[in-house]
């Protein structure tokens, strides 16, 4: 018999992540059972993307949470916030497997961020394709979309390195460029532990992408427009007008991501925090002037 407080824990949880959703929980296709996958995009498919954001089977963990029918795999699973009475029986697991079904508020609170962050994301991308409500804006958003890459942003900082005739400016530049790398390092690094994937509505035509970039938290594009901004704002002596002009590109570079449909608001808002924090790192290890000298001097010999 299912426990009946587990299952008045769980309704309301199903029913904030999936409101659009028909099926009871616990039933073939309810979302908590994560069948399905695909885009979708019913409210089958949010819970499915709310429980980590990964194809069904494509994970032993996932695999684990479909069969409960196995006490083994009972023992050790994840507390399935959505799980119904089809699911394993709380009498026959052990103690410590029971309170594990007990969603605490903080897991009920991230589910229900998660579940309005899915649903803003999927209304926001106006532009994910050329039939979206804003499809003719898809090639600006793509400019958008370049003017934030990696790429022309190192190898721009790369070529005036290089152009550069004085050590000040040398100075600056090589801090940008470390900073830049850091980056793709941190964003990388993230992005491979927390395996989220891209929105469903996605279009994956990007230019130039690196491995990781199948996964979307945190934006790329988000935390480059916020570190590369907030260096500006403190390395470039500039009229207001234009500092208004870059805080204004930084904002516009990660709205336009959910635009595309390439992130969810989450992966930006948490993209904005990185890069701004990521320019504190770089202030903090700010290569000296001497460094630099050094550093451009020995790099020159080569
Ligand atoms: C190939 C290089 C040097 C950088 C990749 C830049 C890139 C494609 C980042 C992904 O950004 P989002 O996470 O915002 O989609």
């Amino acid at each position: 018999m299912p426990s009946p407080r587990r299952n008045a824990d769980a309704r309301p949880l199903a029913a904030a992540a999936s409101s659009s959703s028909s099926s009871s929980p616990g039933s073939p296709g309810s979302p908590a059972r994560g069948g399905g996958g695909g885009g979708g995009g019913g409210g089958r498919f949010e819970f499915q993307s709310l429980l980590g954001s990964r194809a069904p089977g494509a994970d032993p963990a996932c695999a684990r949470l479909r069969a409960p029918e196995s006490p083994v795999h009972r023992r050790g699973s994840f507390p399935l916030a959505g799980a119904g009475p089809s699911q394993a029986p709380a009498a026959a697991l052990p103690e410590e497997g029971r309170m594990d079904l007990n969603p605490s508020f903080l897991g009920i609170a991230l589910r229900s961020l998660l579940a309005i962050d899915l649903w803003l994301s999927k209304k926001l991308g106006v532009c994910a394709g050329e039939r979206s409500s804003w499809g003719s804006a898809r090639p600006l958003m793509k400019l958008l979309e370049i003017s934030g890459h990696g790429i022309p942003w190192l190898l721009g900082t790369l070529y005036c390195l290089l152009r550069s005739d004085s050590w000040a400016g040398r100075e600056v530049l090589t801090n940008l460029l470390f900073a830049l790398l850091l980056d793709l390092l941190l964003v990388a690094l993230i992005k491979g532990l927390v395996r989220r994937r891209r929105p469903a509505h996605n279009q994956m035509d990007m230019f130039v992408t690196l491995s990781v970039d199948k996964y979307s938290f945190p934006s790329g594009h988000a935390t480059r427009a916020a570190l590369v901004s907030r260096f500006i704002l403190n390395h470039l002596v500039l009229a207001i007008p234009l500092r208004v002009l870059v805080v204004l590109w930084a904002f516009i570079v990660g709205f336009s991501r959910v635009m595309l449909g390439r992130h969810n608001v989450t992966d930006v808002a948490f993209g904005f925090f990185l890069g701004y924090a990521q320019y504190s790192i770089v202030d903090y290890c700010w290569l000296s002037p001497h460094n630099a000298r050094v550093l451009f001097l020995l790099w020159n010999q080569q």
